[in-house]
């Protein structure tokens, strides 16, 4: 009997408990995912394409989802950059050479947003080859639930889900991008990036900049929160290129474009794409056209070249070919960035030379 006199309407109740019922399903339902999401990840380590289990068969997966995972990763791992960088206690490690003989360095900050990022978005996404820079401890694994919120500015954009299947997406994880100038205490250059690529296609580019709190994303056919800028010089391009691993860009570029072209130094592949776009951010340059000659690591790249796509601009090899973001992790060819130019007439007018030699 109900106290007080107060009678309890049977469909009241029924109302009430199955309310309860959604409301307890909705709070478990990503903890016990996560769960079983690590149990089924077992051997996954990520570390790079062709780390063991790191496919599984079957399901889509919503790419509007992945999108928000992809920038609430990005930020997650951002956090932990920043962390590491203020706390000086960046633990600079030497992880071996570049083909050109630079040294690759490691720190925690790579270290600790490659965890962050790496298990926000394989707990998430248990079914997804996930390729990161750095390697995943194995030991150290960490259950990072995403509570499914979809943020306002995404949902504004892209108003509806869009499914693949899950064994045609690779995901591309940049912990810490410009690493050398993360070390130099250069930070405007630092980005954490995500990048998605369906069929090897990018489709899906986040790129985050941890000390300017800024992020850029956009969906290819689906939608941006940054946009071109409204004018591009195509007669004395501004070209950005790399400061610590530039190999012969600046004679390539002064080559292509003559003696007055003004060139800029910068680090970090987020960073160079940045610069093409309508970044509001006092401390980001702006250049007319991105162009990197050495051998590039796909993750490096992908989130970028996925921004360009989407916005209308291109990024390609120096031969002008479309960049695969499947099977293997490097880019041979070298790189041209564009956007709202002639970008066939760019690769036309490089030098023949220089295009071979990074075949
Ligand atoms: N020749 C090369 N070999 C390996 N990685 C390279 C490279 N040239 C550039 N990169 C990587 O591409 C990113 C952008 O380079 P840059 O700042 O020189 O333009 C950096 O990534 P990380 O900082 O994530 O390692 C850098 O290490
Ligand atoms: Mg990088």
């Amino acid at each position: 009997m109900a106290p007080m006199g107060i009678r309890l309407s049977p469909l009241g109740v029924a109302v009430f408990c199955l309310l309860g019922l959604g409301v307890l399903y909705h709070l478990y339902s990503g903890f016990l995912a996560g769960r079983f999401a690590l149990f089924v990840l077992g051997g996954d380590r990520g570390g790079g394409p062709d780390a063991p289990g790191s496919r599984a068969d079957g399901g889509t997966v919503d790419l509007r989802e992945l999108l928000a995972v992809s920038v609430l990763a990005a930020v997650r791992g951002g956090e932990e950059v920043k962390r590491v960088r203020e706390s000086n206690a960046l633990n600079e490690k030497a992880k071996g050479k570049t083909r050109e003989g630079a040294e690759e360095k490691m720190t925690s900050g790579d270290v600790l947003s490659n965890r962050k990022m790496f298990y926000l978005l394989k707990t998430a996404f248990p079914n997804v080859q996930i390729n990161t820079e750095e390697h995943v401890d194995a030991a150290d694994q960490e259950v990072i639930l995403w509570d499914h919120n979809i943020p306002e500015d995404i949902l504004r954009e892209i108003t509806k889900p869009k499914e693949v299947p899950a064994e045609s997406v690779t995901v591309w994880i940049d912990p810490l991008d410009a690493t050398q100038e993360y070390t130099e205490d250069l930070r405007k250059y630092v980005t954490t990036m995500v990048c998605v690529a369906v069929n090897g296609k990018p489709v899906l580019g986040v790129i985050h900049k941890p000390f300017s709190a800024y992020t850029a994303w956009a969906m290819v056919d689906g939608g941006s929160n940054v946009k071109a800028r409204t004018s591009y010089n195509e007669k004395t391009p501004r070209i950005i290129v790399s400061r610590s691993h530039s190999g012969t860009v600046k004679q390539v570029a002064l080559q292509t474009f003559g003696n007055q072209t003004t060139i800029i130094p910068a680090g970090g592949a987020g960073y160079k794409v940045l610069s093409l776009l309508d970044v509001p951010d006092e401390n980001q340059e702006k250049a007319d056209i991105y162009i990197h000659v050495t051998y590039i690591k796909k993750w490096d790249i992908c989130a970028g070249n996925a921004l360009l796509k989407a916005l209308g601009g291109h990024m390609t090899t120096l031969n002008g070919e479309e960049i695969s973001y499947t099977g293997s992790d490097g880019n041979e060819g070298g790189l041209l960035a564009s956007i709202n130019m002639n970008h066939q007439a760019l690769v036309k007018k490089l030098p023949e030379l220089e295009k071979t030699s990074h075949k």
